[in-house]
């Protein structure tokens, strides 16, 4: 193929002479194994060479041998090449209808060449931009991936802190929860016998007297207080007036009903409060807690722990008509126990024949009248 190629370019160069005896020398010692192709262009260089320097004959023997040549192998492309050389050659020879055929070939070849050519660059534009598209879409792909995982991990690290946030939030509400709690029971419950302190007291006998006014049913009131209790304290200690305050406390509870309402006033101080319940009610209901007080014994073997404790009750009226009136008026009943030597339970008195109760106001000077448990 070199030879072939140098060939052309003695022509390309003008130098005819040396291309057709380079060309010539060669062609005659033809090598049939050189191929189509090959044989062509030594034969199309050769009749080029032979057109240039007027030798029409050998250039018209050497261009029609490659035309054939190429024909028969269907070398389009080639042939696109040697038509305007024929053209040339059949123009110079005066042979006008040979050149305008062979004219009119290279002009159809060479469009065809052209379309043929356009075509394949559209079909690699189409493929170059389709390639070019996939590239980008893949970019994008990459990118949004990327960015896809960037946001995950920050929701991730997000929902890390968000759900220990939440956890803190949690318990420091529970804990905070659990203080209120604390403090709400603490207030409302009398931290050493359990029962309802001072503040609950007040405040549940104030909604129990409301209501029983509102559906018009009897309430009795007690209040009753530990005996010589200071005399407990200061032979036996603190330690044992504290357990007795807790297991009085206890006994009462057990002697009452779940809907009472049972607190510590104060000290050794206690209050009963007693829906639905009438005078003579209450006043059993106390003598069943004195009685039981008075059985309470100590674990240890004490000597001489005496417990009791005096009742005083009210109940509510149209005079005794509030709770600090049943207050009062059982406190003055509480007085009156005492003052008759303790450990026992003392009520306003009944009026009778009227089925009234005397006005609690009137205790006091009215003691013969009390209702007095004896002493024991
Ligand atoms: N251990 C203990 N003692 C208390 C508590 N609260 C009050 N006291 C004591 O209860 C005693 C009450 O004594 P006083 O008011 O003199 O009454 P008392 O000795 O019971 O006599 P009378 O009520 O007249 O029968 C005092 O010594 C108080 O210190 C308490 O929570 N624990």
């Amino acid at each position: 193929m070199l030879r072939a190629l140098y060939i052309g370019v003695l022509t390309s160069q003008g130098r005819f002479d040396e291309a057709i005896e380079y060309g010539v020398e060669f062609y005659s010692s033809q090598d049939a194994d050189q191929g189509y192709e090959y044989l062509s262009t030594i034969e199309h260089a050769l009749g080029k060479a032979f057109l240039e320097i007027g030798d029409f004959e050998q250039s018209k023997r050497f261009l029609l041998l490659a035309e054939n040549r190429l024909r028969n192998q269907g070398l389009d492309e080639n042939l696109r090449e040697i038509y305007p050389t024929l053209f040339k050659l059949y123009y110079s020879l005066g042979e006008f209808d040979s050149s305008y055929q062979y004219g009119k070939l290279a002009v159809e070849h060479t469009e065809k060449f052209a379309r043929d050519a356009l075509d394949k660059s559209m079909v690699f534009e189409m493929a170059k931009s389709k390639y070019l598209d996939f590239e980008n879409r893949l970019a994008i792909a990459e990118k949004n991936s990327l960015e896809a995982e960037y946001k995950y991990k920050q929701s991730l690290v997000f929902l890390g802190w968000s759900t220990l946030a939440c956890v803190l939030l949690v318990l420091t509400v529970m804990g905070v929860q659990r203080q209120k709690s604390k403090i709400k029971a603490s207030l409302e419950t009398d931290t050493l016998t359990k029962v309802l302190s001072r503040v609950s007291l007040m405040e549940s006998c104030t909604k129990a007297v409301a209501e029983a006014k509102r559906r018009e049913q009897p309430l009795s009131l007690v209040v009753f207080d530990l005996d010589l209790f200071k005399r407990v304290n200061d032979t036996f200690g603190h330690a044992v007036g504290d357990w007795v305050l807790k297991t009085v406390s206890s006994v009462v509870r057990t002697s009452i009903r779940d809907k009472d309402i049972l607190g510590r006033l104060g000290g050794e101080e206690f209050v009963i409060c007693l829906p639905n319940t009438d005078i003579e009610q209450a006043r059993q209901l106390s003598e069943r807690c004195r009685e039981g007080l008075e059985r309470i014994i100590s674990p240890v073997a004490i000597e001489n722990l005496d417990i009791s404790a005096s009742f005083g009750v009210a109940r509510l009226d149209d005079t005794v008509d509030s709770l600090d009136k049943l207050l009062m008026t059982a406190d003055k009943c509480l007085y009156q126990a005492k003052h008759l030597g303790r450990n026992r339970v003392v009520t306003v008195l009944e009026d009778e024949g009227t089925g009234d109760y005397k006005p609690s106001m009137g205790l006091c000077s009215l003691q013969a009248e009390l209702v007095q448990t004896p002493l024991k």
